[in-house]
């Protein structure tokens, strides 16, 4: 048989069972929300191709903070950014909104089956045995680390500017941040030396400073139709697919992807033996997974496999994010330059204290103990959620809480809706931290002063794993990097700001958010350059 025909038939079986299914599902129908723009692919075009953000402000200052909205074929789904119904589907209701299986299987290709793929018990057992790694007392260890990666983009740039006459150069911090990051994820999660500042040539590292960009750039309206249309095709036929469909893309993935299988297996049996052999003192990540994970008892153990795939997964959850995290902070104190000078000053009188002390370098409870560094970072997360939304789906039929009355198409008003199970469910992380009944009527405005009067901790919900934002997720499955995270973007900001002056070094209005795998910002929504964050930099005075 050829094989157009058995696509053509796969296809056909995917859309009947499609409409058959949606037949028995109790309706979201009245549910307002934007009409679909197409029947193919409804409302999805706007959730891939929009500006980051954009789409959710429309919707959500239109409609409120739950509304339906259109997938493929007419199917009716949700779009959710209301505290309560977030609070539901992320804490209350433990596994019953998994994640979507077309996402997983391109989450397998990109990270294996780790943490961010694994689902139910499966991913209770990981997260069991990945706990220990991530506590607060680790990650303040892994300061050290932070300090010497920023120190050399310091010494990088102190370098150039030192060259240039007028001493002062545009630069795109965004190359530069990416590859500090990446140094420090090698040292604090793995104890290994990816070198990138050194070298940026190297194929592991380019590879991976481009699977959140280049590899993941938004969906053309064919890939959303194939994606949807493999949500009812076996997760197994999908790992045939991208394992084997030949496509540029694909192939740099699977490329990436060997590549570091063998650096991961190298670095993991080493550890082994080094945790076998008692001498394991090491504070990285793995280490310490390792260790922790020789005390378990045989089911609960992650195997060999596992641990490769919890390598992956750290480094496509830990990287980028917090390196394209540093990119919108540079920004806002670039055009906010009172902010700037504010935290500049509060980082030299820390200093001060230090050198009365005899410390050389900033620990974590000197990062832990300057109130306007921690403002101005909630407030970057706040408004820069780089990884903006989340896809899940539920497993069976539910009532979702609203947090305000909604007045149905019918007139009804309702403070709950029936959720069918199956139902789609788009969880906007930007909407959520951007509405204006949660942060007030200046949610779209950036100011670091809202985390210094009492009301902004009153007036937030509690929705995610730190500070109320959803920045990282929350419940079960929130991000469990997140100290590891804060410490970093502490770290690099104090080394940053500490030594350097930042301007914008164009019209910032230019710089587009561009829906990635991440927040990714490129020049006139350009991503043939990649992250693009070019800044004016110059020495500071002091
Ligand atoms: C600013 C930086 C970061 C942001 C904004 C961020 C955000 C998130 C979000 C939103 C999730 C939930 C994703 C989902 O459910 O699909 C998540 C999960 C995760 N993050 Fe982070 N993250 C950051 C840094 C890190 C770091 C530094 C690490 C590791 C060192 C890390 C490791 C993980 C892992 C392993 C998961 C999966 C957790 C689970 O499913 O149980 N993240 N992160």
């Amino acid at each position: 048989m050829d094989s157009a025909f058995c696509i053509g038939v796969l296809i056909t079986s995917g859309i009947l069972y499609a409409l058959y299914k949606r037949h028995l599902r109790i309706s979201l129908r009245d549910v307002p929300g934007p009409k679909p723009e197409s029947f193919w692919l409804g409302n999805l075009r706007q959730v891939f191709h929009s500006l980051v953000g954009e789409i959710d402000t429309q919707w959500q200052e239109q409609y409120g903070g739950v509304v339906r909205i259109k997938g493929s074929f007419g199917d009716d789904r949700l779009w959710v950014a209301d505290p309560k119904a977030l609070q539901h589907i992320f804490q209350t209701s433990g596994y019953n909104y998994p994640k979507q299986p077309e996402r997983r299987a391109l989450t397998r290709l990109v990270a294996d089956e780790g943490l961010v793929f694994a689902d139910g018990d499966a991913h209770k057992r990981q997260r069991r045995a990945m706990l220990p790694a991530f506590g607060q007392n680790e990650a303040k260890s892994l300061v050290p680390i932070f300090n010497r990666n920023a120190a050399a983009i310091t010494q990088k740039w102190t370098d150039i500017l030192s060259e240039t006459p007028s001493h002062a150069v545009a630069i795109n911090v965004a190359s530069d941040l990416s590859s500090a990051t990446l140094d420090a994820i090698g040292e604090a999660g793995f104890d290994y030396k990816f070198g990138c500042m050194e070298n940026q040539d190297n194929e592991l590292v380019a590879g991976y400073q481009k699977v959140m960009t280049l590899g993941a750039t938004p969906p053309s309206p064919g890939r959303i139709l194939f994606s949807e249309i493999s949500h009812y095709i076996p997760m197994w036929l999908s790992n045939v697919f991208y394992d084997n469909f030949p496509s540029a893309g694909l192939d740099y993935l699977r490329r990436n992807r060997d590549l570091s299988h063998k650096i991961a297996r190298d670095l993991i049996a080493s550890q082994t033996e080094t945790v076998a052999s008692g001498k394991s003192t090491s504070k990285d990540v793995m280490s310490i997974l390792i260790r922790a994970n020789k005390s378990l008892d045989g089911k609960n153990r992650l195997t060999d496999d596992e641990l490769i795939s919890q390598m992956r997964t750290i480094l496509l959850a830990g990287h980028e994010t917090t390196a394209t995290t540093m990119n919108w902070a540079l920004l806002e104190l670039s055009n906010n330059p009172a902010v700037q000078t504010r935290l500049r000053s509060e980082v030299y009188s820390m200093k001060t204290s230090l050198q009365a002390r005899g410390c050389g370098e900033f620990s974590a409870s000197d990062l832990d103990t300057m109130p306007y560094l921690s403002a101005v970072i909630k407030e970057v997360l706040r408004m820069y959620p780089v990884s903006f939304h989340n896809h899940r789906q539920s497993a069976r039929d539910d009532i979702l809480p609203l947090s305000k009355p909604m007045t149905l198409k019918s007139g009804l008003v309702v403070h709950e809706i029936p959720v069918p199970k199956g139902t789609k469910v788009l969880l906007s992380i930007t909407g959520y931290n951007r509405n204006k009944d949660v942060w007030g009527e200046d949610a779209h405005v950036f100011n670091p002063e809202r985390w210094l009067t009492e009301d902004a901790t009153k007036r937030a919900s509690n929705v995610g794993v730190y500070s109320n934002l959803l920045t990282f997720s929350g419940g079960l499955r929130g991000c469990i990097g997140w100290r590891f995270a804060l410490y970093e973007l502490q770290s690099f900001l104090v080394e940053l700001i500490t030594n350097f002056e930042f301007t914008p070094a164009m019209d910032t209005n230019r710089l587009f958010k561009v829906p990635c795998l991440v927040m990714t910002p490129a020049l006139d929504g350009d991503l043939s350059k990649g992250a693009q964050m070019p800044l004016r930099v110059t020495l500071t005075s002091r």
